[in-house]
């Protein structure tokens, strides 16, 4: 999708008309305005001149109205012809975002979240997590997957995954990229819990019945995964590269009249076509302009809508558009292809967000470090045990055959390049648990050691080793000159300071 040299991206725009819906059947409707003939959207411009129609050309035309015909796009072909290209887009480190267009119960939800079967936002969370694995089996990168779902009510943005109806602000990094404030994000562990993420954002989503859609979305809403990676490129694991993306997939609310009488519906219906005419505003003013003219002076702030997806439209991104079409509404499907037609026109400027790292010091020195720490610690044990064997207690035995495992696992580590950092580290960490646990362990019996060759020392230094006789006999067993310097020596230099 980049012109990797130039790293220009069109806006793709697709199309997709579906098929006759309840009341729209009940009306005795049951005529398709819309054509795709050759990879074209065609519409008849009248309902009652068959000779009038307007002809546009995007980047694919997605025939959904008639589920028997060879060329019906089903929810899976629509994840193989979209979804797919944006994961990879992803994956490589580019911001993407898909958005879904159109007039109220034109078919967004349906297209983006689905209902039976599955729209875009699960069969990408799908595949995220199949690849991951794989990633992690094949090609020793690590994909770290997070989520956040907001929504844009009336102006005003919500957290859909926070029990609270806190009202959440827009802000701007340095790099002048929005943000919405405290809006919370969730590291996911597996497909099912973005599910239920999904669900249960989509449950809280303002939705209300009109005359158009039983269960109209009232709000815009964003669910953003944030992909990062750590790929290794070498095979001691000492060099990786890092990729951040944002995929943000989004379903607008639908574009109405607003000749309602229910003031509530009214104004939601007024904060809707504000916002998307300051999309529409915005789309006409980037596809006359020349990409790489910038965005300055561009009223992304004169809606919360255009503000947050600034990136997505003129920005850093890859972005697609989906235009859903009523195959009955002659005047709205005019006007969603003429406003796709403009975004079709528009290109952005993408980055790659990729960072090289050589680990710090680098892997093999970690590792040779901490092998050195823990052979002194083999050795310090073995002294110890040698000079007391008292002290060679179960809890000693456990620790060391717990040390020796780790070495034979640090070992394997280095010659097994399927293994990734984060399972080195896991067991990075695990050892050094086993480490200071065992170090505790032998201050304390250190102490006790020096303490009582101190008494001992005492004895001979004062010459009555008459005393000596006054001494237990296992803490005269205990006296090692050798041991005991050592000890001293440890805990002078403080060498193991906890
Ligand atoms: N491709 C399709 N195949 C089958 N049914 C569809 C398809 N697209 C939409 N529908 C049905 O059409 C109706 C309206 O769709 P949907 O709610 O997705 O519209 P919308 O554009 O999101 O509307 P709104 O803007 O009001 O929220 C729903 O009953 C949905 O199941």
């Amino acid at each position: 999708m980049t012109d990797s040299s130039s790293g220009l991206a069109r806006i793709k725009v697709f199309t997709r008309v579906r098929p006759l819906i309840g009341r729209e059947i009940e009306n005795g409707n049951n005529s398709c305005i819309v054509e795709m003939p050759d990879q074209h959207t065609t519409v008849w411009t009248s309902r009652h001149s068959t000779q009038e129609s307007k002809r546009f050309q995007f980047h694919r035309s997605l025939w959904s109205f008639e589920e028997s015909d060879p060329h019906y796009v089903s929810q899976d072909a629509l994840y193989q012809l979209i979804g797919q290209d944006m994961l990879n887009n992803c994956l490589n480190g580019y911001n993407s975002c898909i958005f879904a267009y159109g007039q109220t119960g034109s078919g967004k939800t349906y297209t983006m979240m689905g209902n039976k079967l599955d729209g875009l936002v699960p069969s990408l969370g799908r595949e995220l997590f199949i690849l991951k694995q794989s990633m992690l089996e094949k090609q020793n990168a690590l994909l770290h997957l997070k989520i956040s779902f907001c929504e844009i009510y009336n102006e005003v943005v919500y957290d859909l995954l926070s029990n609270d109806n806190v009202k959440l602000r827009v802000r701007e990094t340095k790099n002048h990229t929005p943000y919405v404030e405290n809006l919370q994000e969730f590291p996911l562990k597996d497909f099912e819990e973005l599910m239920s993420y999904l669900k249960r954002g989509s449950m809280k989503r303002k939705t209300a019945s009109t005359i158009a859609n039983k269960t109209s979305s009232r709000s815009h809403s964003i669910f953003t995964i944030i992909l990062q990676q750590e790929r290794y490129l070498d095979e001691n694991l000492t060099k990786h590269e890092k990729l951040e993306s944002h995929l943000r997939l989004v379903d607008l609310a639908g574009s109405e009249r607003t000749n309602v009488h229910n003031e509530a519906r009214f104004k939601e219906g007024s904060h809707i076509n504000k916002s998307l005419t300051t999309l529409g505003r915005i789309l006409t003013i980037l596809s006359n302009s020349s990409s790489r003219r910038g965005t300055k002076g561009i009223p992304y702030r004169e809606s919360v809508l255009t503000w947050l997806l600034k990136e997505s439209i003129g920005g850093n991104s890859q972005t697609a558009m989906i235009s859903c079409l009523s195959p009955t509404e002659h005047e709205e499907t005019l006007s969603t292809l003429r406003y796709s037609e403009t975004a079709s026109k528009i290109t952005n400027v993408v980055t790659q967000n990729k960072s090289k790292v050589e680990l710090e010091g680098d892997l093999q020195q970690l590792v040779s470090k901490q092998e050195e720490e823990n052979m002194k610690l083999l050795q310090f044990i073995e002294k110890l045990q040698k000079g007391d064997s008292g002290l060679s207690t179960k809890k000693y035995q456990v620790l060391r055959n717990r040390i020796k495992y780790e070495q034979k696992y640090i070992d394997s580590l280095m010659y097994k390049t399927n293994l990734t950092k984060k399972l080195y580290f896991e067991r990075m960490s695990a050892m050094e648990e086993y480490s200071n646990e065992l170090l505790k362990l032998i201050e304390v019996h250190n102490k006790d050691i020096i303490r009582k060759n101190r008494k001992i020392h005492e004895i001979f230094e004062q010459g009555d080793e008459t005393k000596l006789e006054q001494v237990p006999i296992n803490e005269k067993e205990v006296w090692d000159p050798q041991v005991s310097s050592m000890i001293e020596k440890y805990l002078d230099e403080d060498v193991y300071a906890l």
